[in-house]
């Protein structure tokens, strides 16, 4: 299990992408099952714990907490609604790593109070993906959540693989993406040039400072 989140964060909405994604090199991933049925989400969650523990692959299950602590999930990811009635102490007791999203200062504030292992940032650029109430932070806020932080910052929402290399230097220590790779017309290909392309990333002076 890796201390640091890989550059490259993937979500993906259902199980059947990660037989074809982890045999490419996939490392970090999140499970965001939306609109499927309990008995659905369980299997997929208990079956994506198998598959991503066989290929040494860092596995986010978003959402279901008690399921992430019944099937014994080594991280998970939550939104601030999602926070409001999760047992946080529950899930900290059964030593999940837990990633929270933020859109503003005050909701920064109430991840930071949780002693979250990452903060996510976004909608970074417009998303395609949700409809969201928040405009899109842009790369000068990216700056500023990393300047207030002590741990990983993910940049999710509207990333590309060209728009990636400016999320990092602006201080993401991870990029997060759902379209780019899951809308892609060949997701494969796009998924390598992905993981081949984030060892080139360099940090800004800024960001660094
Ligand atoms: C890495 C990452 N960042 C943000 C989110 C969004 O979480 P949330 O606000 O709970 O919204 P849903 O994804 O549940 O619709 C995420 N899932 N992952
Ligand atoms: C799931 C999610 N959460 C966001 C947030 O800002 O919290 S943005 C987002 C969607 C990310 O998908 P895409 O890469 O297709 O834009
Ligand atoms: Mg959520």
């Amino acid at each position: 299990m890796p201390e640091t989140l890989d550059r490259f964060y993937l979500v993906i909405d259902r199980l059947h992408w990660l037989p074809r994604f982890l045999p490419l090199g996939l490392k970090f991933v999140q499970l965001r099952i939306k609109d499927q049925p309990d008995d659905v989400v369980r299997a997929e969650i208990a079956e994506a714990i198998r598959l991503c523990k066989q290929a040494g692959c860092t596995l986010v299950i978003n959402d279901y907490w008690q399921m992430a602590i019944e099937f014994g999930a080594e991280w998970l990811h939550l939104g601030q609604e999602d926070l409001e009635v999760a047992d946080v102490a529950a899930i900290r007791k059964a030593g999940i790593k837990l990633g929270i999203s933020t859109h503003s200062d005050e909701e920064l504030e109430t991840a930071l109070s949780v002693k979250p292992d990452y903060v996510a940032l976004g909608p970074v650029y417009e998303t395609t993906l949700k409809v969201m109430p928040w405009k899109p932070q842009g790369l000068e806020r990216v700056a500023k959540w990393r300047a207030r932080l002590d741990i990983p910052l993910v940049g999710i929402g509207g990333i590309t693989l060209e728009r990636a290399p400016g999320v990092f230097a602006a201080g993401a220590d991870s990029i997060s993406v759902v379209s780019d790779v899951l809308r892609n017309a060949d997701p494969d290909a796009r998924l390598k040039q992905w993981l081949d392309a984030r060892g080139s990333w360099t940090r800004s002076e800024l960001a660094s400072a």
